[in-house]
């Protein structure tokens, strides 16, 4: 079931001093309403000014006004994410959002130490990261969606809404009689992220009255798999070495190469290998009987190649150079 805001916002219990995201839209202006009144003169408000679009001034109107009211004490940073390159225009801005909050965090130091940082997505928002992830093709790191919380830079982060339906956040808000600012680009039918929310989302309701329950634990099951297998990537990259022995990788399962390898070039090399590019590199490594068999592919944002029994990872221009210390011009990846 989901839970109730009520319910959601009683099981939540933050390191005290809390400060909350707040955007001035509907959902997180319910959390800071609800946690100013459970928590009075514990609760900041973080509003990060992305400048992306013309309304951005008059939500920072919005959060002024609320936590003046409120007397809530409101840090509020601009942003510019928009030169971010290689990303859509929305991830570059939550990237740049994230930061800002641990900027914030760090600024506060001196009034009050902030301990939780809170976000205000719910269960709708939890089943668009699902449905996003599945059009992408994602394996289970993806498939677990969003965490209630997690630690990072010192700061614990909590969703605590994660389990309350989005009409139920409004319902609340509308209850208290407040205000939000609506955000006009949630209407543009462009962002696959509104098509999923207006569209599918009417239409799963009517098919799987429960979905949100239902879909939240696959999520579930999804992030435990997920640690499972970077458990499991751990020790078996611990096993065949860095850089990986190609001997050690063929004991191992196809599908425990993958993960090893996956890791590898994550952890290691912080390039992430598409799906066909890490099979074909699997079957290099299966065909890789003899001392002599070439792998050279390209995987992620370099290459692999085979050195001495093991893999090594090279960005191109780092191959350039090595081909041509050899004296003979760069050979062609395999795609
Ligand atoms: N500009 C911002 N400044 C501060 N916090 C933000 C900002 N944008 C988003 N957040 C935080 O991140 C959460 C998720 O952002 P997202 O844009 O996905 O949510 P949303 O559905 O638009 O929520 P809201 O109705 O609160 O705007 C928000 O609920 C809020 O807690």
């Amino acid at each position: 079931m989901t839970q109730s805001f009520d319910a959601a916002m009683h099981a939540f219990a933050p390191r005290l001093p809390l400060a909350v995201g707040l955007s001035g839209g509907a959902d997180s202006t319910a959390l800071l309403l609800a946690c100013a009144g459970r928590w009075p003169g514990q609760v900041h408000a973080f509003h990060v000014h992305h400048g992306l679009q013309a309304a951005a001034d008059g939500f920072e109107q919005h959060c002024v006004a609320l936590c003046a009211r409120l007397q809530v004490p409101l840090s509020v940073r601009r942003v510019d994410a928009r030169h971010a390159s290689g990303q859509s225009p929305e991830d570059a801005a939550r990237q740049a959002r994230y930061k800002a909050f641990e900027a914030l965090a760090l600024d506060n130091q001196a009034r009050a130490a902030i301990g939780t940082i809170a976000l205000a997505q719910h269960a709708d928002d939890q089943v668009e990261t699902l449905l996003l992830a599945l059009s992408r093709g994602a394996g289970v790191a993806g498939l677990a969606a969003m965490p209630a919380q997690w630690e990072r830079g010192g700061l614990h982060w909590s969703r605590p809404l994660l389990r309350v339906a989005g009409a139920d956040v409004r319902a609340w808000l509308q209850q208290q009689g407040e205000h939000w600012v609506e955000d006009p680009t949630n209407a543009d039918e462009r962002y696959t992220r509104n098509r999923i929310r207006r569209r599918l989302l009417p239409a799963l309701q009517q098919a799987f009255p429960h979905f949100r329950d239902t879909f939240a634990r696959s999520c579930a099951h999804a992030a435990q798999a997920s640690e499972l297998l970077q458990e499991l990537a751990r020790a078996d990259l611990a096993a065949v070495g860095q850089p990986p022995r190609i001997a050690a990788l063929r004991l191992l399962s196809r599908a425990r190469q993958a993960n090893v390898l996956r890791h590898w070039l994550r952890s290691a090399h912080g390039t992430t290998p598409a799906s066909a590019q890490l099979d074909a590199l699997l079957d290099q490594i299966a065909a890789c009987a003899t001392r002599g068999h070439r792998i050279h592919l390209k995987v992620g944002s370099g290459h692999v190649v085979r050195e001495a029994g093991a893999l090594g990872w090279y960005n191109r221009p780092v191959l350039d150079l090595i081909s041509a210390r050899d004296g003979g011009a760069p050979k062609q990846p395999s795609q």
